[in-house]
């Protein structure tokens, strides 16, 4: 199943860790765990590149503001992931010091990463990082995101990042040693070894919360992750972190997701997948089929309705004549100014609203059509 060539071959390895298994029972930091994974991934993968996904920051705060257990408010858990963050972060200094590397912090929101400039210098520093054979740490900014931007789950930001980084494989570790074909608490469930696609996840129950209570997606959210992954041509395995030397040695443990599709624009991904939309155009048909068929810009021309407020350079969804949903992209105006722009030409804006009403509502680039 899991190819040991492929996992022993891995040049570049996202490494995504959940709470859980950084975390003692009592809540806090385990430094004994921190240290055990880093042992598994530098002593077992020792040419390759490795991104670290880590969670953690908010149960590793928890302790030390005197919280019994994960707050409901944003405000408190903003608060936590900041005292968490930066233990978190002395804790794995520390523990890869032991072999001589550095890490970097990268904290990363959904926002940043679609904006194109923000998208460069994330890539940039990742690279640079790694080209400097620092290990980058990579969590979501959780003190700046509001709960609209949040990603809200590291899985997603793992299989995004696995991307951004034109990674070979994405790991992902938890306290479950497979994705098990029902919640693995109840006797009877079986590991499942391999899934090539959607197929094989039919009547398979996927729960959403982990028992320890610290982690935020349970395996919905893993599942997913797998999904985006696998369909952007990286395979995924999903194990305990108890397990990740094993892993990365080629061992054939966990769940193994076999790519489903093929590499492609990164930061095309991240629109699609991490962005919340501030509001709506609706196309005339031509427009739909400039889009979906041909790649094209969208043109004032081709756009009937604007609704939602939002500012140029924040996401939008695209829908066609009927309402549904035709794809996302950056757009370049205000929702304000966009009534006065619909169905023109390009030219008669110019004419009219000077030059710089001559760019496209949304270029191509920050464009993502959605196949149906
Ligand atoms: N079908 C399933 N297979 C495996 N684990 C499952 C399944 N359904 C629910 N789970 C639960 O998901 C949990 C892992 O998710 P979570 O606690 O969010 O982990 P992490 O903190 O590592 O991200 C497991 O502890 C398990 O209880
Ligand atoms: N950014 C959050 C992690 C949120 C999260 O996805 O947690 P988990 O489900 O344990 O991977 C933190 O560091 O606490």
């Amino acid at each position: 199943m899991s190819s040991l060539r492929e996992v022993a071959g891995a040049r570049r390895i996202v490494v995504k860790v959940g709470s859980s298994s950084l975390t003692t029972t009592a809540g806090g930091l385990d430094g004994s765990r921190v240290d055990a994974l880093v042992d598994a991934i530098v002593e077992n993968a020792p040419d390759a590149e490795v991104v670290l996904v880590s969670s953690g920051a908010i149960a590793a705060g928890l302790a030390p503001l005197g919280f019994a257990k994960r707050p409901r408010d944003l405000a408190k858990q903003q608060a936590a992931a900041s005292v968490g963050q930066g233990l978190l972060i002395a804790r794995y200094t520390a523990s890869f010091a032991r072999y001589g590397r550095r890490v970097g912090q990268v904290l990363l929101t959904a926002d940043d990463v679609t904006r194109r400039s923000h998208y460069r210098n994330a890539v940039s520093t990742l690279n640079k990082l790694l080209e400097l054979r620092a290990v980058p740490i990579v969590n979501e900014n959780d003190t700046v995101a509001t709960q609209e931007i949040r990603f809200g789950d590291n899985d997603r930001l793992a299989a995004l990042v696995a991307h951004l980084v034109d990674a070979d494989l994405l790991l992902l570790l938890s306290d479950v040693a497979a994705l098990y074909d029902g919640d693995p608490s109840t006797p009877g469930t079986a590991p499942i070894r391999e899934v090539r696609g959607p197929q094989d996840l039919e009547g398979v129950s996927i729960g959403s919360v982990g028992k320890a209570g610290v982690g935020t997606g349970g395996m919905v959210t893993k599942v997913e992750a797998a999904r985006i992954a696998t369909g952007a041509g990286i395979p995924v395995i999903l194990t305990t972190a108890a397990y990740a030397a094993r892993a990365l040695r080629g061992e054939e443990v966990g769940t193994y997701f076999h790519r489903t599709g093929e590499r492609g624009g990164a930061r095309r991904l991240w629109l699609a997948h991490a962005t919340t939309a501030r509001g709506v155009l609706t196309l005339d048909q031509g427009a739909v089929r400039a889009v979906t068929e041909r790649g094209s810009s969208l043109l004032a021309a081709g756009i009937t309705g604007v609704s939602g407020s939002f500012t140029a350079g924040e996401p939008v969804d695209l829908c066609g004549p009927d309402g549904a949903l035709i794809g996302r992209g950056l757009v370049n105006y205000d929702a304000a100014e966009l009534p006065a722009l619909l169905g023109r030409s390009t030219r008669d804006l110019a004419a009219q609203f000077g030059a710089q009403y001559e760019r496209e509502v949304v270029h191509r680039d920050d464009l993502v059509a959605f196949h149906t």
